[in-house]
């Protein structure tokens, strides 16, 4: 069966996992763990030691009383012991209590700081992460790190400070109890904890591999809710959700399957402690029994002894299987370390300036550039936009445009060339800087599930009301935003989708408004709406292009023919330039694109008139709302 579960080909195929997770044996994991989580807070942790040293010696006085009360009460009859007894079992008993409680909360703080310490440094590693490299893993993966793997390491940190500071504290008390009472029936007593060590690896090592594949499979649920939610439209348009539902039925009795492997590893090593342990402490008995009746020790010893070593073995069990407790955090660690030991290949260089923007100039002098070895996306390519003026870049798919922006936002460097701003290579400047100086309008317009205000402010945090109600003016958005009855407080609901096309494509453009960036990068802000909407956001598109730099993708003749200059892009270069009516007489690539692409839409009449785009606009909107 479980053969089955490891190689079900209806797994959902992971994009190379091994990239996020790093390699470190369990002790390494705690060692990192100690170094960079527990160190930092060692006054608390001391003062959970100490709880818990107080604790243990109350633990370990208990055995003591029990000999006093057999051998002072029962065999010598002390009255006075009678009293002073209990009154001594109660005070133990009391700090027992007390100093467990505190232990308690302190280790439950440091176990969730540690939680919330690693999750600030997943998000903030994520957000500042590749694009590349975010953008070959699925985001169900990382929502399952923050969701579960940090809680395995905030239990596996548990049981370390529980082992160190409670457990090893106890057992080393109580041996040293038992050997200080009787050292030959201590050895007796501990004769098979090296054999119960052993058998303990290996299934320490079954737990890693069950751990390894639950973390897995869970990521892969992660993944599938989320996939399968944001295309629930496609998902019922094409009927498959008895398909969906028992795919995720599949990962889900996977993971249970994994899960149990290793509940049922880990719930026999504590039997297999106690086993081979028992036989010890059997042959503990045997030989005390022998010495109480032939030798010197007395029932009082023997009680003593006896009560030392069943208190000892919990805790024992517990050290013993430590290893193998540990090993769900071990693997959920690794897969935490490798999101905050990624390494960012866009970094910034030592000393790197502000760019400094005083036009808006934009080139690309010979960049090269792939995303992966062997596949070029841009060859050689040169382009200047001169301060002030508006280029469209047109060409098939695939042939690099939206890299070239990609380049400009420094969300890649190219492996040769400079892409200069105002004179400066872009990759000499801080990468920050080097955002702030464009503001990007996307096809699909992100909204981010907030109010309407919040999402124009969006990267413009200290904008006055009266600059954001400016902004969405100007992108022709504030009668629509004023018709809703909470108005700017508006939520726009999940990814904007309590707005339509055009309304989300205003705010986009309000926000870019707010920014008011010297350099504009609009990827086709308009191939995703249909005519109507497209026609009510020409005029905010207008004022939005107003004085600036601007390097547009462009699919539709209307957003073509606000550019200065048009170039053509094929396989990475630039084939045309020109003006849209000198690239339709040349009769080249344009001229088959405009044919092809957008001519379609001109076919009928003037090429420039809208209406004439309707039928496929239509066309295209019904298939995005199917
Ligand atoms: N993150 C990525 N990793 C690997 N390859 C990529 C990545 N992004 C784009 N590519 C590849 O680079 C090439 C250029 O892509 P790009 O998105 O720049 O083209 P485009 O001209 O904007 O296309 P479209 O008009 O279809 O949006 C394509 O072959 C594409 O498959």
């Amino acid at each position: 069966m479980v053969s089955n579960v490891f190689t079900d080909s209806n797994s959902i195929d992971r994009a190379d996992d091994s990239l996020h997770t790093t390699n470190l044996s369990t002790w390494q994991v705690v060692g990192r763990l100690t170094r960079d989580h527990l160190l930092p807070r060692k006054k608390l942790l001391l003062g959970c030691f100490g709880a818990m040293m107080f604790s243990a010696i109350a633990t370990g006085s208990l055995p003591f009383l029990m000999q006093q009360a057999a051998d002072e009460v029962f065999l010598g009859k002390n009255e006075t012991m009678l009293y002073m007894l209990p009154a001594l079992v109660i005070v133990m008993v009391a700090i027992k209590a007390t100093s467990e409680y505190f232990a308690t909360v302190g280790q439950a703080y440091v176990g969730n700081s540690i939680v919330a310490d690693l999750r600030v440094e997943m998000f903030e590693r994520l957000t500042q992460a590749d694009l590349g490299w975010l953008q070959r893993t699925h985001s169900g993966r990382f929502v399952s790190s923050f969701m579960n793997d940090v809680l395995a390491i905030r239990e596996a940190a548990s049981l370390t400070i529980v082992a160190l500071g409670q457990n090893i504290l106890k057992v080393l008390l109580l041996t040293g109890s038992m050997f200080y009472m009787d050292w030959r029936l201590s050895v007796f007593a501990v004769i098979a904890i090296p054999l119960a060590l052993r058998v303990l690896g290996r299934q320490r090592r079954r737990v890693h591999v069950s751990a390894t594949k639950t973390f897995q499979e869970t990521g892969d649920l992660g993944i599938l809710v989320s996939q399968t939610l944001t295309g629930i439209r496609v998902v019922k348009a094409y009927d498959r959700e008895a398909h969906e539902t028992e795919r995720a039925r599949r990962i889900i009795d996977r993971t249970l399957e994994f899960i149990m492997r290793s509940v049922r590893t880990k719930a026999s090593s504590g039997p297999v402690v106690e086993a081979l342990t028992g036989v010890g402490f059997a042959l503990a008995i045997l030989y005390g029994g022998y010495q109480g009746i032939h030798g010197s020790l007395t029932a009082g010893q023997f009680m003593g002894f006896v009560t030392a070593a069943m208190l000892m073995y919990q805790p024992m069990k517990t050290v013993a299987s430590l290893q193998t407790m540990l090993q769900e955090g071990v693997v959920a660690a690794n897969r935490v370390f490798g999101i905050i030991d990624l390494d960012s290949k866009v970094a910034e260089k030592p000393g790197a300036l502000p760019l400094k923007v005083t036009a808006g100039e934009i080139s690309f002098d010979d960049v090269s550039f792939h995303y992966r070895d062997g596949e070029p996306v841009l060859r050689d390519f040169s382009l200047t936009v001169p301060a002030g003026k508006r280029i469209a870049l047109v060409g098939p798919s695939g042939s690099g445009k939206s890299t070239v922006l990609n380049l400009l936002l420094r969300f890649y460097d190219p492996q040769s060339g400079q892409v200069r701003i105002d004179g400066q290579d872009i990759t000499d400047c801080t990468i920050s800087s080097v955002r702030l100086a464009s503001a990007l309008v996307t096809q699909e317009p992100v909204l981010f599930d907030d109010t309407i205000r919040a999402n124009i402010m969006y990267g413009s945090e200290g904008a006055s009301e009266e600059q954001v109600i400016a902004a969405a003016r100007a992108a022709v958005a504030h009668d629509f935003i004023m018709a809703f009855p909470k108005g700017y407080d508006t939520p726009v609901g999940e990814a904007g989708n309590m707005l339509s096309g055009g309304q989300r494509q205003r705010i986009a453009f309000a926000r870019a408004m707010l920014r008011d960036a010297p350099i504009l990068l609009l990827d086709e802000p308009t191939s995703s709406l249909d005519t109507e909407a497209e026609a009510q956001i020409q005029e905010a598109l207008d004022v939005l292009l107003k004085g600036r730099s601007v390097i547009m993708i462009a699919h539709r003749l209307s957003t073509v023919k606000k550019a200065d200059v048009i170039h053509v892009m094929e396989a990475g270069r630039i084939v045309e330039s020109g003006n849209h009516d000198e690239l339709v007489a040349r009769n080249g690539v344009y001229a088959r694109l405009h044919r092809t692409q957008f001519g379609a839409e001109s076919t009928k009449s003037e090429p420039s008139d809208p209406t004439d785009r309707e039928p496929r606009a239509r066309a295209a909107a019904n298939a995005t709302n199917a």
